[in-house]
């Protein structure tokens, strides 16, 4: 059973698609419970991207999205590239902020060992609408004492 929101109370995400967008199939989900919308490569049939080994690029997806304010677009990675070919995304997740109005662009990088060539229309990465609380920033004098304290970086140990 999906645990998607009832269709009344999701978030609305507005899609616009972009000239060299025409043709490709929008951002979607690819199963009823999944909570990322694949992006496809809109890259040039005649100019497709080949990733060298260690190279990076940063790859159009055809499409700007008007995201409703208190929410964000992280831009994850496909766990299949990553272990078939070692393809992620560089700035994992990236972040879409909602009053962002260019086109929703991927940063991919190789860390395989072969060429890696995008495709127009190829799944690429994803992105996962979530809310984002914005703080109220207050400066103080000292932050309050925990047990924790200062440890971190593995000071509560491995076991
Ligand atoms: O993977 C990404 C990450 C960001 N963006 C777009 C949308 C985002 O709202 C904007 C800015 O991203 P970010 O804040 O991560 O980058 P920045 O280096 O801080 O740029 P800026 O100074 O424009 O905020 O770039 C993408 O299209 N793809
Ligand atoms: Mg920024």
């Amino acid at each position: 059973m999906s645990t998607l929101p009832e269709p009344h109370s999701a978030p609305r995400l507005g899609i616009v698609r972009l000239a060299h967008g025409e043709g490709l199939e929008l951002p979607s989900y690819e199963t009823a419970g999944s909570a990322g919308l694949d992006l496809r490569a809109a890259v040039p049939e005649d100019r497709q991207i080949v990733l060298l080994p260690g190279r990076r690029a940063l790859v159009p997806t055809g499409v700007v999205f008007e995201l409703p304010a208190g929410y964000e677009a992280q831009i994850r990675p496909r766990s299949g590239l990553a272990f078939k070919h070692g393809i992620t995304c560089l700035n994992t997740p990236g972040t879409i902020d909602s009053d962002y109005r260019g086109e929703i662009k991927v940063l991919l990088i190789n860390l395989g060992d072969d060429d890696f060539r995008i495709e127009r229309g190829m799944r690429i990465a994803q992105a996962v609408i979530a809310p984002v609380a914005r703080a109220i920033v207050e400066e103080r004098e000292s932050a309050g004492d925990t047990a924790r304290g200062t440890g971190g970086f593995g000071s509560t140990g491995t076991a």
